[in-house]
Formats: C-alpha cells, sequence, structure tokens
C-alpha cells in the first residue's frame, strides 16, 4: 500500500506533480482532516493532527498558490485540532464547505431548521432502534454524527441504524453522509467537491490552477476526486492521493499515490516542500 517515494501509480499522477514542479505558485493542494492530516482515534473530540502536520503545512504554504484544509468537521475545530491558527496561507473549508476560516476570521451560516429537528427527535428515534452501547452522536452545530466505532461490533451497530437515520434525514430534509464507522446528517448542497471548485472560481486567473493534488481517505472525499477528475478532463492536471487505511478502500481504487495514513500525508507534505524549495 505504501508509496515510499514520491513516485505515482499512474501517469496522470506523474504529470500532476510535474506541473507541481513547474509552476507551484499556481497550485492548490487540498486535504482532509480526519484519517489523512489528523489520525483516527476512538473519540472524535480527542483527533489530533498528527504532530509533524502543521510543521509541514507552515513550510509549504509559502511555496504553493493556496492549501486548503477541507473537512466536515466545524472549521474552527479543524484549526484547533489541526494547530493551524499560527499556520500563514492556509484556508479551511469546515462542514464540508459551509464554514471558512482563513487568516483568522471564521465565517459560519445559520443552520437549516432540519437540523434542529434532528437534534431533538435523535435521541429517541436511537433508544428506539436498540442503538448499541457505545453509540456516540457528535453534535457539530450545522450537523449530527452518529458514531459507532466505540460499539463492540461497529459495523454491524452501524447497519442496524442506517435506515432509520437516513429516513430522519429525508423527513428533515438532511443530507445522510455515511463516513468511517459514522454517518451525519447534515445539509444538502455542499459536498467536499462544491467546495474545491468554489474556492478555485473565487481566485481564478490565467494559468490557475496549474495543478491541484487532494489527500482524502474516507468517502467524503470522493466528491473531491470527483472535482479532479472533472479539471482533468478540462485539461488541468491533478493528483489524487489516498490516505490508506483498511477501513475504507474506495479512495486508494482511484488514488494516484496511496500512502500510509496520516503519518505517509505528513511524509509527503515534507518531501513536496523539499522539492519545490
Ligand atoms: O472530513 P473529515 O475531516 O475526514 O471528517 C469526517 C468526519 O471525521 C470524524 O470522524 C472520524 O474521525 C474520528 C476521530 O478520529 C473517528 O472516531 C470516527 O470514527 C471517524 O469517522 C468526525 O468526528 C466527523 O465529525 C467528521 O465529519
Amino acid at each position: 500500500m505504501t508509496s515510499p517515494s514520491l513516485k505515482p501509480l499512474t501517469s496522470a499522477g506523474d504529470d500532476g506533480l510535474a506541473a507541481l514542479r513547474k509552476a507551484p505558485g499556481d497550485a492548490v493542494l487540498g486535504l482532509d482532516f480526519d484519517g489523512t492530516l489528523a489520525p483516527i482515534v476512538e473519540d472524535p473530540a480527542q483527533a489530533r493532527a498528527h504532530p509533524a502536520a502543521a510543521p509541514a503545512l507552515a513550510r509549504l504554504a509559502p511555496l504553493v498558490g493556496v492549501i486548503a484544509i477541507v473537512t466536515g468537521r466545524p472549521a474552527a475545530v479543524a484549526v484547533e485540532h489541526g494547530g493551524l491558527e499560527g499556520v500563514d496561507g492556509i484556508v479551511v473549508l469546515g462542514q464540508y464547505g459551509l464554514e471558512r476560516w482563513e487568516g483568522g476570521e471564521l465565517t459560519v451560516p445559520e443552520p437549516p431548521p432540519g437540523v434542529a429537528e434532528v437534534r431533538a427527535k435523535l435521541p429517541a428515534l436511537l433508544a428506539a432502534a436498540g442503538a448499541p452501547e457505545g453509540t456516540h452522536v457528535e453534535d457539530k452545530g450545522h450537523a449530527l454524527a452518529v458514531h459507532t466505532r466505540r460499539c463492540a461490533e461497529p459495523q454491524v451497530a452501524l447497519d442496524r441504524l442506517r435506515g432509520v437515520l437516513e429516513a430522519l434525514a429525508e423527513r428533515t430534509g438532511l443530507q445522510a453522509e455515511p463516513g468511517r464507522y459514522v454517518l451525519e446528517l447534515r445539509p444538502s448542497g455542499m459536498d467536499k467537491g462544491v467546495a474545491l471548485r468554489g474556492l478555485l472560481a473565487e481566485r481564478a486567473r490565467p494559468g490557475f490552477p496549474s495543478v491541484v493534488l487532494y489527500a482524502g481517505d474516507d468517502l467524503g472525499d470522493l466528491a473531491a476526486y470527483a472535482a479532479i477528475d472533472e479539471l482533468r478532463a478540462q485539461g488541468v492536471p491533478g493528483v489524487k492521493v489516498c490516505s490508506g487505511s483498511t477501513e475504507v478502500t474506495a479512495l486508494a481504487e482511484q488514488a494516484d499515490l496511496v500512502v500510509d495514513g496520516p503519518a505517509g500525508v505528513v511524509e509527503l507534505l515534507d518531501r513536496l516542500a523539499a522539492m519545490l524549495v
């Protein structure tokens, strides 16, 4: 699984890295947070970026056009848990792009009414569905995530709850977003592909982007991969990096480069910085 060097698996990935070398100032690097910059842990509140992640991002930021952290987490949580407060040149697109943090400024819209309805109904619904011990609700303000990682059989627990959660999402006008032993009920209309395309559009200028590299680990990152595929079809090079795990294999199947979890992602960021100085 691990690629010990910067050698991608695909020729499209090779083209992307060549474009990065040639025009780094117009390059866009997108990175997911949980499972990509931050090792997966049982309690979402305890997740923190790999200790070498923020220093690697700080080295890379002045060398490229923009670095975006594109995450399902609230933007402020990703900044705090990522140690990103002091890192210049980073944009954090939180809650799948609904929220934004840049230069110390946080923009958070009002959540749609369905979120409050889900918050009110979820405890009784989980109890009625026989949610196994260890089921945990993470309230993210704009979304509620039902986690089963701490259950004795996480996948069995998630499969048991999936139907009622998807039905609740439909009734409340929300979207059910699956992830690593989690199912989130979140506002629809946004995803990581929409977030990435929006960032590119607002900075549009001749020659930009020279390349878009995106690293992710989970199903929610497939929308960003799809955005890269679209860009490639329009002639813009792209590199799809997978932070590999045994829990989700869908990204590895599409990736140009598979690295070994957050430690591998940080190593990649260091190698990119060394390549560009
Ligand atoms: O877009 P991301 O940055 O990858 O966020 C996706 C969800 O990640 C978090 O859950 C995952 O990480 C937890 C901490 O390691 C882990 O316990 C859980 O099993 C994973 O699914 C986060 O808690 C969610 O809110 C994010 O949406």
